[in-house]
């Protein structure tokens, strides 16, 4: 018998389920943080995040993961997940996202998935996107992807009503950005530079009073943009994405994954649609979660845990004394 019925779609049990599925990511992960081995890393938090997503009562398909099925034993592209019981859902993930960062146990490292009614997800191919992102509570369209850095900056300042140098905006330091940055520094803004994690980047605009980030701008990958999309859905911030399809084979390979205009600018709304659950834990320590800590008798672990159609923010620290599980 179902105790918990549907409300908005998915059955609303999984949200509380999908805290198990990123909780066992970070520790398997962060039991490796600061050794130098990224690859190592990644496959303890896949392996960990499958195994728990397939306690899940759901027939799901992972439309974002760790790449093709030819490179399994990663959490594969349409690799399907769950009992097989329940219901058939999308799911997006990234076990570990920011490999470096954990590698070198730097700030805001995560296990991060979301979960999606069937059709609901946009399939992004592997390929990079243009981003901008800020939180909630700001008119609709005073963000605009192929507008300037200073007319985004200025509308957000506006819309807060901050002199625009009290906005911060968060950029990847990447030299692809060189031109980004001197544009955003022209305009008085600060820049908060990080070595890698979006997902992060984008979420930390939804609570600028806590991360210190308003807006974020620049290039990462697609897959991390659907999932940062999934959890802007949640909080109510506004973010636009662009696959960069530079060759004739990504136009292709993203055509043959249902992308039939390559130029299309996505809203949030319209990369991760309908009702959609989202979940992070902390794999180090950041500027919203604090990392997985190892204590003498349990270990603690720090997680969001979002729904779209409630708008639910549920933080949840946990202390595990099973360390069998573990
Ligand atoms: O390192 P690149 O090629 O600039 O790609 C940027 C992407 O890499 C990341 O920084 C980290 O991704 P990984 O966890 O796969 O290492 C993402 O957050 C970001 O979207």
């Amino acid at each position: 018998m179902n105790m918990a019925p549907a409300i908005g779609g998915l059955d609303r049990i999984l949200t509380m389920e999908l805290v198990r599925v990123t909780e066992r990511a970070a520790v398997a992960a962060a039991r490796l943080r600061g050794r130098g081995d990224e690859k190592a890393a990644d496959q303890a938090a896949v392996d960990a995040m499958r195994q728990e997503l397939n306690r899940l009562a759901i027939k799901g398909t992972v439309v974002i993961g760790e790449g093709e099925r030819d490179e399994a034993p990663m959490l594969y592209i349409g690799e399907e997940v769950g009992s097989g019981k329940g219901p058939g859902v999308d799911i997006a993930l990234d076990p570990l996202e920011g490999t470096t960062i954990c590698a070198k146990n730097l700030p805001n490292a995560l296990a991060v998935v979301a979960i999606a009614e069937k059709g609901s997800l946009l399939y992004a191919p592997d390929v990079y996107m243009d981003k901008i992102a800020i939180g909630p509570g700001y008119p609709k369209g005073i963000i605009d992807i192929d507008a300037e850095p200073v007319e985004n900056i200025a509308n957000l300042a506006k819309a807060k009503g901050v002199r625009v140098e009290e906005i911060t905006a968060c950029i990847l330091d990447r030299p692809r950005h060189a031109k980004l940055i001197e544009a955003v520094r022209a305009t008085g803004a600060a820049i908060r530079l990080i070595g890698d994690g979006d997902v992060a980047g984008v979420i930390h605009t939804t609570d600028p009073d806590e991360t210190g980030i308003d807006i974020y701008l620049g290039t990462g990958g697609a897959p991390e943009g659907v999932l940062a999309a999934a959890a802007l859905r949640c909080t109510g911030g506004q973010m636009q994405g662009r696959l960069i399809l530079d060759t004739p084979q990504k136009v292709e390979r993203a055509a043959t994954m249902g992308v039939a205009d390559p130029v299309k600018v996505y809203t949030a709304d319209e990369m991760a649609k309908g009702d959609v659950l989202f979940a992070a834990t902390g794999v180090t320590d950041g500027n919203m979660l604090a990392g997985v800590k190892f204590g003498r008798n349990f270990i603690t672990t720090h997680t969001i845990v979002l729904r779209s159609s409630s708008r639910t923010v549920r933080e949840i620290k946990a202390r595990h004394q099973d360390l069998e599980k573990f």
